[in-house]
Order: C-alpha cells, then sequence, then structure tokens
C-alpha cells in the first residue's frame, strides 16, 4: 500500500477534518487499539504487567484507549496520567476508569516507584511537541530513561518518541530512549531522516483506517509500495531487439577516474539497457566486454559535430571541470538524460527539461542549491523541492532514504543498506535510471522507480556479502531486484 509523510501541520489538517465529521473520537480509538495490539505482539506474554504513559495531549489519549484494551483481553496494566487537556484525552481517561482500569496521577516519581514491566508504553507527547521538553514531563522522560535502562524494560513510542518534534530529523538533548516507535496515520520526517529516525528504534505504522484520500491530501510525499512500482517497469516483448531496449550512451571519466562511467555502464546494461556506450577522454576499464567505448580526444568537439542521439544518456561521472559545459551541450539536444556528480553545477540552473533527472548527494545538493550541507540533511524534503524549482525536471536527492521531487510533489524511497554508502554507488544508479529512461519511462516514474530498484539491490547484495557493499555488488543483484518489484510479496 502506498503509504504517506505527514508534517506536524498536516496531522493538524487531517485532525480538523476527522473532527469536522466526527471521526476524530474513532481515530483515536483505532490508535489506542494499534497501539494495544503492537504491545501485545511485541512482548511475550507473562505475569508482569505493561505500563502506560499518558500527557496531557491526544497522544496521552492514545495510552488511555490501549490500556482499555489491554484490560479487555485480560492484560494487566498501570497507567499515570497527566491532568488532560485535550478533550478527548479526557473523555478516554473516564471511559478507562468506567471499565475498571486505576490510574494515578503522573509524575517523575510515580515512574521511578512503579513495580517491575513487561514494557512502556510511552503516551507523553506526540506531534504536538514544540521545542525542547520543558517543565515536570522533562522530569518524568529522565526518570523513565533512568529506569528503563537500569531495569532493561523496552519502550514503544506512541506516535513518536516524547522529546522529538514531528518535523526535526536531529535528537534534542533529552528524548524517551525508545526501542519500538509505532507510526500513527502517516510517517512524519522524524521517523524516516538522520538520527531521529535510528532514535525511534524498530519502526511500524498504523494508518488509523483513515480515509486514504484525506491523508494523501494532508501528505508531503508519498512513499510508494513495491507492487505499485513494479507496475510501471517495462516489459520486454518476445521478439524485442537490441535496438527496441534502448540505447544508452554514458559521458564520463578523466585521468585517474575511469572507473566511474563503466560502473554507471554497467549499471544501465542490468537494468536491461540493449546498447551502452561509454564516451571518455580516459582509458575507461574494460570491466564487461558487452559495454562499447569509445575514447574521444576533446568531447567538446566530439558533441558539437554528432549528429546521432541515444535513447537516453548519462553524463558528469568522474568527467571533472568540463562537465557543466558539456551539459549544456546534451541539455539542448532535449533527450531524456541523467546529470551525476561533476554535471551538477549553479550554472546549470533553470536549465533541467522535462526529461532530465539530476541525482545529487547531500554535498552536490548544497553546491547546487549554495547552502551548507546541515541545511540540505536537516530538510531532505524541502531541499529536494527547492533543487527541483530550481534547477527544474527531476531530482533524486541521494541518501538514507533518498527523496524524489518532480513538479507535482515528492517521494521518499524504502529500503536500501547502510553498506551502500560506497564509492560509485552513485554512478551505478545514473546508469540504472539512464536504462529506464532509454526504455520509455516518463522521468518521474524512472526516478522512483529506479531508486527502489536500486535500494532493492542493495539490500539483496548486503543479504550476500554482508556488511561491506561494492557498487558492483549491487549491479549485479539489479536483474533479482527487478523481480522482486515485478512480483512482490507483499
Ligand atoms: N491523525 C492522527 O495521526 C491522529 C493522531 N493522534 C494522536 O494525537 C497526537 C497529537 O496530539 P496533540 O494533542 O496535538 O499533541 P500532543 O499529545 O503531542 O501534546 C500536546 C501537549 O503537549 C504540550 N507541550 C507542547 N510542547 C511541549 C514541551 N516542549 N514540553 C512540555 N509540554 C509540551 C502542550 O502544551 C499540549 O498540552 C499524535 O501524536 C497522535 O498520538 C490522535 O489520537 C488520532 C488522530
Amino acid at each position: 500500500m502506498t503509504e504517506y509523510v505527514l508534517s506536524a501541520v498536516g496531522v493538524k489538517g487531517l485532525d480538523a477534518r476527522l473532527e469536522a465529521v466526527g471521526l476524530l473520537d474513532p481515530a483515536m480509538e483505532a490508535a489506542g487499539r494499534a497501539v494495544a495490539a503492537e504491545l501485545l505482539r511485541r512482548v511475550p506474554a507473562g505475569a508482569r504487567p505493561l505500563a502506560l504513559l499518558a500527557g496531557p495531549g491526544a497522544n496521552g489519549g492514545d495510552a488511555l484507549v490501549a490500556a482499555r484494551h489491554l484490560l479487555a483481553v485480560g492484560q494487566p496494566v498501570m497507567v499515570l496520567a497527566a491532568v488532560p487537556k485535550h478533550e478527548l484525552a479526557q473523555r478516554n481517561l473516564g471511559r478507562l476508569r468506567a471499565v475498571g482500569g486505576k490510574v494515578e496521577e503522573l509524575s517523575a516519581p510515580a515512574v521511578t516507584a512503579l513495580p517491575p514491566a513487561a514494557a512502556w508504553a510511552d503516551g507523553l507527547l506526540g506531534t504536538g511537541l514544540r521545542g525542547p521538553l520543558r517543565g515536570e514531563l522533562a522530569e518524568v522522560v529522565e526518570a523513565l530513561n533512568t529506569r528503563t535502562a537500569q531495569a532493561q524494560e523496552p519502550v514503544l513510542a506512541i506516535d513518536l518518541p516524547s522529546g522529538l518534534e514531528a518535523d526535526r530529523i536531529t535528537c534534542p538533548a533529552l528524548w524517551v530512549r525508545a526501542d519500538w516507535t509505532l507510526a500513527l496515520s502517516a510517517y512524519k520526517p522524524v521517523h524516516l531522516f538522520g538520527a531521529a529516525a535510528a532514535a525511534c528504534g524498530d519502526l511500524s505504522l498504523d494508518t488509523l483506517a483513515l480515509p486514504l484520500a484525506w491523508t494523501a491530501r494532508q501528505a508531503s510525499a508519498v512513499r510508494p509500495a513495491d507492487a505499485e512500482l513494479g507496475r510501471v517497469l517495462p516489459h520486454r516483448r518476445a521478439d524485442a531487439h537490441k535496438g527496441d531496449a534502448g540505447r544508452v550512451w554514458v559521458i564520463g571519466g578523466s585521468v585517474g577516474l575511469e572507473g566511474a562511467p563503466a560502473m554507471t555502464g554497467v549499471g544501465a546494461l542490468r537494468t536491461g539497457a540493449g546498447l551502452v556506450t561509454l564516451h571518455s577522454v580516459a582509458e575507461v576499464p574494460l570491466v564487461t566486454p558487452e559495454l562499447m567505448r569509445t575514447r574521444h580526444d576533446s568531447l567538446n568537439d566530439w558533441l558539437a559535430h554528432e549528429s546521432a542521439r541515444p535513447d537516453a544518456l548519462a553524463l558528469g561521472m568522474g568527467l571533472g571541470a568540463q562537465a557543466p559545459a558539456l551539459a549544456r551541450q546534451v541539455l539542448a539536444w532535449k533527450r531524456p538524460s541523467v546529470l551525476d556528480a561533476d554535471a551538477l553545477q549553479p550554472e546549470l540552473s533553470g536549465l533541467g527539461h522535462a526529461g532530465v533527472i539530476w541525482t545529487p548527494h547531500p554535498g552536490e545538493a548544497a553546491r547546487m542549491l549554495e547552502v551548507a550541507v546541515s541545511e540540505v540533511t536537516a530538510d531532505s524534503l524541502g531541499s529536494a523541492a527547492a533543487l527541483q524549482q530550481r534547477y527544474g525536471g527531476v531530482v533524486v536527492l541521494k541518501g538514507g532514504p533518498s527523496v524524489v521531487a518532480w513538479a507535482g510533489g515528492l517521494s521518499v524511497s524504502r529500503g536500501g543498506h547502510p553498506g551502500m554508502a560506497s564509492a560509485g554507488m552513485g554512478d551505478t544508479l545514473a546508469g540504472v535510471l539512464a536504462a529506464l529512461l532509454a526504455a520509455g519511462l516518463p522521468t518521474e516514474q524512472a526516478a522512483q522507480v529506479g531508486v527502489r530498484l536500486h535500494a532493492r539491490a542493495g539490500e539483496r547484495a548486503a543479504q550476500r556479502h554482508g556488511y561491506g557493499l561494492g557498487a558492483s555488488d549491487v549491479a549485479a543483484e539489479l536483474g533479482r531486484a527487478w523481480a522482486d518489484l515485478s512480483a512482490p510479496s507483499g
């Protein structure tokens, strides 16, 4: 199923719409039921009770509903709750008491004094948190962290660990050290990016049975499912010949950086391109004999006189200082193009046409936007959108996860593996994207499915090779990744 990414403002908009039609109460009921089910799934049934902490807002309301659902199945609970400020938290405190649930006042000493717990649910603060934790809730979180670390009691964060902010990807001084997080209705940036994503621990999502179109309307980005992406992959006809499968040119390499275009070429071949030619001033190594190599004394002269055109091209990998000038020439051809590495320069701003994919990593994105790298990584969605507006075409902002930006929206890629942070990985991706463009995929689809294909190949390569992954290991898995996306298991 397609998943969505919501900002804190997006959650507010969604909640307002739910409230207007009387669906906020059922949404909190669904949230609490999902929290109860998640605790029962994660914690082996035993004699110890589960401890639930309820803050003053709707996040606390979720914890109170969860406690009621746990009691309903005979699971003992211990509940500490703040005085509710949210009307539905108030209502659910009453409902819990009405079914015999015992609730004590929330305080740091009460957290420390509670008998041993099988696990904790952190419903202190969710998307309503603003700024660093203040007052008594800060003391409660300190007490909880100390206690759960000493007693080795696991913690499930409801929606997000209290102390983290929904839209912030960095961790403040104090937040709930969660083992697991159950995101509600949709992911937030905190769940997906940076140190905050790691602080969420093992992540799951419950969409609360909300109308998907309502969530989609408030979303800042989509997170497409493999099945959805797999549907756009091209199919080769039984009588296809190599010319039908796409002619890709790779323009890159320079002395000392001869390998980069070769890796792009392999990425394109393994993604089904029929004919791949590497054009370089350097002696590109013969990594596989299926790749054609043409050495030029001057790429500039060659491009100026060349009348043939490929179905798609990738330019920039290891190309050096001449890359922007060469990029200008090929951009004027209006052919489907992937611009990577040395071609990612501010002087090309505004030159992207509908067939272009720009593929910066955060360092290159910072150069293109003329900002610090930390500004790019602090807001990958905003940075990808800004790049798209400034450069045109489609942008793939690479990272864990990668973000794809096009004129109509943003998407966040699933999966991948940390071992993919190694040299040559981006070169291979450029080849994957060029092959998909050469096969005729619309640019934004090629970008989204190509990024996921590459990430899936990385996951498979990690299973086979372990932690240290080379770009060639990933390229070798592209065919199997393709099969996975064409027939996903879930
Ligand atoms: N559509 C959905 O996803 C639904 C999610 N639900 C849950 O609702 C919360 C968000 O609830 P909200 O009431 O807006 O906010 P919080 O519970 O996070 O807390 C508000 C509360 O916090 C106080 N506060 C704010 N900043 C601080 C701070 N720095 N230090 C201390 N206290 C702070 C503020 O004063 C308020 O009192 C979402 O996360 C989900 O868990 C719904 O249940 C269903 C729909």
